[in-house]
C-alpha cells in the first residue's frame, strides 16, 4: 500500500521504516527540512537501536521515502499522523500541530484516504478531525485512531511484534485498510470507536505510572521501616494478577510520554467534570520522588554551594538519546539553585539543556572524567556502563565518597568494600542474598 506519515520523529520514523519493512511504499512527511535531508542521505537523527541499519536496508530497496512537502500527489491508501502533541502550561494536549496536518491533508490527500491519528491526542479529537475535513468540503476522507504503543530504545520491536493493535474505526472502510496494512503483524486486534481507542492510550500510560508512583510510595516506607523494596516488589510480582514490570523504584518516570499523559489525562477528566484523584496522587508523588537524591545530599553536607555533583545520566531512561522530561534534567536545576557545580555523564547525550539553568552544561561520555574531585555522584539513568565501574579507582579519583543510587541497580557489597558510603532507594537493609526465586 502507499502511506504518508506525517511528523518523522521517534513515533513517525520508526512507523515509516517498520510498514515499508513489511512491504509498503512509504513517504514520511517532516517540516523539519535539515532533518529530512539528513534522512534522505541516510543519516538518523537520533538514538534508537537498530534504526540506522533499518534505514539503509529500506533506502536501499526503495520502499521509504522523506519529503518536506507533499508532492508526492498521487493515489495514497493511509496517511498517519505522528506530530507532536505537547502539554500547554494547564497540562493539557496541544494540538495545534495535529490540526495543522488536517489542515494540510485536506488540500493534498487523494479522494477515499484514510486519516489515523498515532499522536497521543485527547478523547474526543477524531471527532474533531472529522468535523474539519467535512467543513473544508472533505467528507471523502476517513478519520480513524490507532494509537502507538512502542517504548523508545525497543521501538522496532515494539512496532513489529506490538502486544496489541487498537483500530477505533468508524466505518469497515477504514478497517480494511488498515487490516490490509498490518496484515503481516500476529498481533491481537481490539476494534473499537475511536473515543475508546483514544482512551486506551492515556489509561494504558496512566495505569503504568500508576504502578511506578506505587513503588515508589512502598521503596520510601521500605527506607523508614528497614524492609528492601526490591525484594519486595520480586515478591509482589510473582503473583500474576499483580505481575513483575514496572515494580522498579527509582527517582520515577519521565521521557516525553508518561509525564504529560498523566497530566492531560487529568485534564480530560476534569473537562468532564470528573476529579481524578488517584492519578493527580501518581503525578504528585513522581514529581517529589526525583528530589529523593539532593534532600540526601543536604543530610550529608548540609550546604552544597561549592561542591561538585557529578550526575551519572541524562536521557530519561538508557537505550535512548530523549531528555525530555529527565529526572536528571529537574536535579541538576536544583543542585544548582543550591549553589552546587554539576557535571553530567551520558553515553549518547552530548549536550543538556537545562530549563532555567543559564548556560548549557557540559556532558562527558567518560564517567571517571566526570568524577575527577566530585564530592558526590547520583547515578540516575541506569545505563550498563555505569554499572561495572573499577570501584576501587572511582573512590580514589573522587574528594568525597558519596553515592546515590537512584535505581537500585548498583551492588551495594561492592561499593562498600571500595569505601564509598551508598544510599539508594528504599533499600533500608541489605539485601538477604538466600531469598532467590528458586
Ligand atoms: N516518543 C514515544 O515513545 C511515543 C510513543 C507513543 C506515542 N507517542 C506520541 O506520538 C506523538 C509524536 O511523538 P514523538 O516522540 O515521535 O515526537 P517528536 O517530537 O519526536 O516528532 C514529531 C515530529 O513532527 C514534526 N512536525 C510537527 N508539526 C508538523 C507538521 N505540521 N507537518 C509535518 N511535520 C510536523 C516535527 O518536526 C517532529 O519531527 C506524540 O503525540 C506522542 O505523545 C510517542
Ligand atoms: O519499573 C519501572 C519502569 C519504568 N520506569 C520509568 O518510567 C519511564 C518510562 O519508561 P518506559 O515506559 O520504558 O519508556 P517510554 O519510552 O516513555 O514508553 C512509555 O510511553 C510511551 C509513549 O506513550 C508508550 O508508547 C509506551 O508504551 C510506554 O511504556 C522511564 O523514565 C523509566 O525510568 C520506572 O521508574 N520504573
Amino acid at each position: 500500500m502507499n502511506i504518508w506519515i506525517v511528523g518523522t520523529g521517534y513515533v513517525g520514523l520508526v512507523t515509516g521504516l517498520c510498514f515499508a519493512k513489511l512491504g509498503h511504499q512509504v513517504w514520511c512527511i517532516d517540516q523539519d527540512k535539515t532533518k529530512i535531508e539528513r534522512l534522505s542521505d541516510g543519516k538518523v537523527p537520533m538514538h534508537e537501536p537498530g534504526l540506522p541499519e533499518l534505514l539503509h536496508d529500506q533506502l536501499a530497496l526503495g520502499r521509504i521515502h522523506f519529503a518536506h512537502e507533499y508532492t508526492h500527489l498521487h493515489a495514497v491508501d493511509a496517511a498517519f499522523i505522528a506530530v507532536g502533541t505537547p502539554p500547554t502550561e494547564r497540562g493539557e494536549a496541544d494540538l495545534r500541530y495535529v490540526f495543522s496536518v488536517v489542515e494540510d491533508l485536506a488540500k493534498y490527500g487523494t479522494p477515499g484516504l484514510l486519516v489515523a491519528t498515532k499522536s497521543t491526542v485527547p478523547v474526543g479529537t477524531a471527532a474533531k478531525i472529522r468535523e474539519r475535513f467535512d467543513r473544508l468540503g472533505r467528507s471523502d476522507i476517513e478519520v480513524a485512531s490507532v494509537p502507538e504503543f512502542l517504548r523508545e530504545g525497543n521501538a522496532i520491536e515494539d512496532t513489529l511484534n506490538p502486544h496489541r493493535l487498537i483500530y477505533g474505526v468508524t466505518s469497515k472502510t477504514a478497517l480494511t485498510v488498515l487490516e490490509a496494512i498490518h496484515k503481516n503483524l500476529a498481533s491481537p486486534v481490539v476494534v473499537c470507536e475511536p473515543p475508546t481507542a483514544e482512551m486506551i492510550k492515556y489509561a494504558s500510560n496512566a495505569f503504568l505510572a500508576t504502578k511506578i508512583s506505587f513503588v515508589n510510595e512502598i521503596a520510601n516506607i521500605c527506607d523508614r521501616i528497614g524492609a528492601d523494596v526490591s525484594q519486595v516488589a520480586l515478591g509482589m510480582g510473582l503473583d500474576p494478577r499483580i505481575g513483575p514490570s514496572f515494580l522498579r523504584a527509582g527517582l520515577g518516570y519521565g521521557g516525553s510520554c508518561f509525564p504529560k499523559d498523566t497530566k492531560a489525562l487529568v485534564n480530560i477528566a476534569g473537562a468532564v467534570n470528573y476529579d481524578f484523584t488517584l492519578l493527580r496522587a501518581v503525578v504528585e508523588v513522581n514529581q517529589r520522588q526525583r528530589m529523593a537524591p539532593l534532600y540526601r545530599l543536604l543530610n550529608w553536607f548540609e550546604d552544597l554551594a561549592g561542591l561538585t555533583v557529578c550526575l551519572l545520566g541524562v536521557s530519561f531512561k538508557p537505550g535512548t538519546d530523549d531528555t525530555r522530561e529527565s529526572p536528571s534534567l529537574d536535579l541538576a536545576r536544583q543542585l544548582v539553585a543550591h549553589g552546587a557545580t554539576v557535571r553530567m555523564v551520558d553515553p549518547v547525550v552530548k549536550d543538556a539543556k537545562v530549563p532555567g539553568c543559564g548556560t548549557d552544561l557540559s556532558v562527558t561520555c567518560d564517567p571517571y572524567e566526570g568524577l575527577l574531585d566530585a564530592d558526590a555522584a547520583v547515578l540516575v539513568t541506569e545505563w550498563d556502563d555505569f554499572l561495572h565501574l573499577d570501584w576501587q579507582r572511582v573512590k580514589n579519583l573522587m574528594r568525597h565518597p558519596f553515592w546515590f543510587d537512584g535505581r537500585n541497580v548498583l551492588d551495594p557489597d561492592r561499593l562498600r568494600e571500595a569505601g564509598l558510603v551508598l544510599a539508594n532507594i528504599g533499600r533500608g537493609v541489605k539485601p538477604f542474598r538466600l531469598v532467590e526465586v528458586l
